[in-house]
């Protein structure tokens, strides 16, 4: 049959551009069907791949799609072809953003800002708004038509584009071949080069002295000082307060006699050469001051790094890399798993793995995030070359800043000649894993960002920009988006790292893979020929446990029980208290299914998962690969047994079986997940 697709979209300018856009990606593999709600709609769509173009028309189109039909709403990207245009507008520049819908607007300038471009001034505008006069200048993204008529220039930034999140979804959905993923992957990375090349060049022409301040002063954790031609402090950082006690209100403004007493220091500093550094004792405390002198600006920036600190971060340091091993370990092979979420997981990873792109990965704490991480450097181009894993929450602000940048000779008394590389340079060419990246402080996110931007680092203490050529993945748990919201994280940051993004599914999302998990980690733990054996009625227990610390904690589990067991199969008596007391509330409320029950329930839930038609027969085949062989027989008496119970409801003829609310609710899964289940 004939895979087909219907687009809904708003607009008819908007169902063009994207009826083109996934025309030209899928060709003659998917016919596209589209529609806009502002011209005509269909009757009635149903049992088919609905794509909307926003989550707006969702409303408009509901008496359309029935359920039966299987809806992604899109995600929304800039169309790069056009950006161009935009980022010749003059730096500072007040610049309408024209949009039918306001969210739109607020959904594309965030963009907009995210990707750097944020050299001029946006205000969002959609009908009905108040006309801003003093605007002459607007973007639209297709909708030329509503911008007001006083505006000069017009700059059309075409139809916001599909992103590459929703087209392999529609990949996914069609089963399509995988050379089309890697295809798709490779244009997308290509047109994130092309912008990341537009915007080097735009920020090249931007003005430079800020610019370079902003760098330094946000990006080192030392005292930081500019003075202007006619001597008068410029910059005067919160560790230069501290260091000379004085506010940086007072300091501005004023000549350096009258911040600083150490007239060799001030000499110093008034040097004309254009670098030079030297060590003084400020405090009680040795620092190394480096100066170096911006010509074009006629100003002199100083650094002042306290060496004492530095030592101890080095010493830490070392200890640390010492333990740490620079290659990965893990393949997609060692990711065990055969639910149908988690093969989808593993499947969007590999073919994340092809691109170029950093990628978010998010999950739980102990759901593989690391793991998914080693495998992606595996399956990239890059295996051959590093791989470099950073716990960005295992180390203070300063020891993790040595470790990513690294430090130059000379940084501190009794540096490594030759300074020391960091792992953005040490895993030159590889990847570099950093996890736990909602921990890092805002100076370091800013650090982090720069690197990003412009792919290079500048080491601790260094004044040359090191280019360097790293693929960066990062893990968190933390809802980084709240985060942001409290301004804990930055956002241009966050949409940076987030390019690609990939969620590991907590465990009790995928039950059905535990049996698995189960026996491969007792074979695992098994310390002779003997594998230890869990006692099958305790499967049901496991399934329902709700495993906060995911497969992590499920290993705990298993390697205490091994440890208590002695040897012997492994019963309630080994688990661990907080499961005990688990198991009496369990029992309590449970008291009216035995465990063969839970095992039949457990076993439709699963063949449901994996989609390939649910019969008594596969039942028993199920509870046989699974530890507790029942026979036809007495799956059917189960069944009979769950159908009076209310936990399944058996139809006559075509109808099937389904598993009822009252059964989900009972294995903890969400309704949606399971619709439909046909025994
Ligand atoms: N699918 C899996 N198959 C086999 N082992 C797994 C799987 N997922 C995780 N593990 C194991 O579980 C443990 C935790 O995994 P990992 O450290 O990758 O999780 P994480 O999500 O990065 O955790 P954290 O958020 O705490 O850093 C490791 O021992 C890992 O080998």
């Amino acid at each position: 049959m004939k895979r087909e697709l219907v687009l809904l979209a708003g607009t008819t300018e908007t169902k063009r551009t994207l009826t083109n856009q996934l025309q030209s990606i899928f060709g003659e593999l998917v016919r596209i069907k589209s529609y806009a709600t502002e011209e005509s709609l269909p009757v009635s769509l149903s049992n088919q791949l609905v794509v909307y173009s926003s989550y707006l028309i969702k409303e408009e189109v509901k008496n359309v799609v029935q359920q039966s039909c299987k809806v992604i709403i899109a995600n929304r990207t800039i169309n790069y072809e056009f950006i161009d245009q935009l980022l010749s507008v003059a730096e500072g520049t007040d610049v309408l953003y024209v949009n039918d819908f306001l969210e739109t607007a607020h959904d594309s300038i965030r963009t907009l800002k995210a990707l750097g471009i944020n050299h001029v001034t946006y205000t969002p505008y959609h009908p009905g708004d108040p006309i801003p006069s003093h605007i002459n200048v607007a973007i639209t993204p297709g909708e030329l038509a509503l911008v007001p008529s006083h505006i000069d220039q017009k700059i059309n930034l075409g139809v916001r584009l599909i992103d590459i999140h929703t087209i392999f979804k529609i990949v996914d959905y069609f089963e399509l071949p995988d050379s089309i993923s890697t295809e798709l992957a490779d244009r997308y990375t290509k047109e994130i080069i092309d912008l990341t090349k537009k915007l080097s060049n735009a920020s090249q022409k931007a003005s430079t002295l800020n610019r370079y301040l902003m760098r330094v002063v946000d990006g080192v954790n030392d005292g930081i000082l500019a003075v202007n031609s006619v001597g008068h402090i410029t910059v005067f950082n919160e560790i230069l307060e501290r260091l000379t006690g004085l506010s940086h209100e007072f300091a501005v403004g004023k000549t350096l006699n009258a911040a600083f007493k150490n007239v060799e220091l001030i000499r110093f500093l008034t040097k004309k050469d254009i670098e030079a550094k030297e060590y003084f004792t400020i405090k009680h405390s040795p620092y190394m001051v480096h100066r170096f002198y911006i010509k074009s600006e006629k100003t002199v920036v100083a650094t002042f790094k306290n060496i004492d600190e530095t030592l101890d971060m080095e010493k830490a340091r070392r200890s640390d890399l010492q333990k740490k091993g620079y290659v990965s370990k893990y393949t997609f092979d060692h990711i065990l798993g055969k639910s149908k979420v988690m093969k989808e997981t593993k499947k969007i990873a590999f073919q994340l793995a092809k691109t170029e792109a950093p990628i978010l990965i998010y999950g739980e704490n102990g759901t593989g995030k690391e793991l998914f991480a080693h495998a992606i450097h595996q399956a990239s181009s890059r295996i051959n070359s590093p791989f470099v894993a950073i716990n960005c929450s295992a180390l203070s602000e300063d020891l993790l800043e040595s470790e990513l940048f690294g430090y130059e000779e000379g940084a501190f008394t009794g540096a490594k000649k030759g300074g020391k590389k960091g792992v953005f340079e040490q895993s030159d060419g590889g990847t570099i894993f950093l996890d736990e990246i909602g921990d890092i402080s805002i100076k370091l996110q800013a650090r982090l960002l720069r690197v990003l931007q412009e792919m290079e680092i500048r080491r601790i203490g260094g004044d040359k920009n090191i280019p360097i050529n790293v693929r960066v993945l990062v893990a968190t748990n933390k809802n980084l988006v709240k985060m942001i919201e409290v301004g804990e994280f930055r956002e241009d940051l966050y949409h940076r790292i987030k390019v690609l993004y990939l969620k590991v599914p907590p465990l009790r999302e995928r039950i059905e893979d535990i049996p698995l998990l189960i026996s491969a980690f007792l074979e695992q733990l098994s310390s002779t020929d003997s594998v230890p054996t869990l006692e099958t009625y305790l499967y049901p227990l496991f399934q329902k446990h709700q495993w906060k610390g995911n497969i992590r904690e499920l290993k705990n589990v298993l390697q205490y029980m091994v440890a208590v067991s002695g040897g012997v199969p492994l019963t309630e008596e080994h688990l661990p208290t907080d499961f005990q007391i688990e198991k009496c509330i369990g029992k309590k409320q449970d008291d009216q299914l035995t465990s063969a029950m839970q095992f039949v329930l457990s076993s439709i839930l699963e063949l449901h998962h994996e989609g390939t038609g649910i019969s008594r027969k596969k039942i028993v085949e199920w509870t046989k690969e699974n530890g507790e062989a029942l026979s036809e027989q007495q799956v059917r008496t189960i069944m009979r047994k769950l159908a009076e119970l209310g936990f399944i409801v058996i139809q006559r003829g075509r109808g099937g079986t389904e598993l009822t609310t009252k059964a989900l609710d009972y294995m903890k899964i969400k309704e949606e997940d399971t619709l439909h289940l046909k025994v």
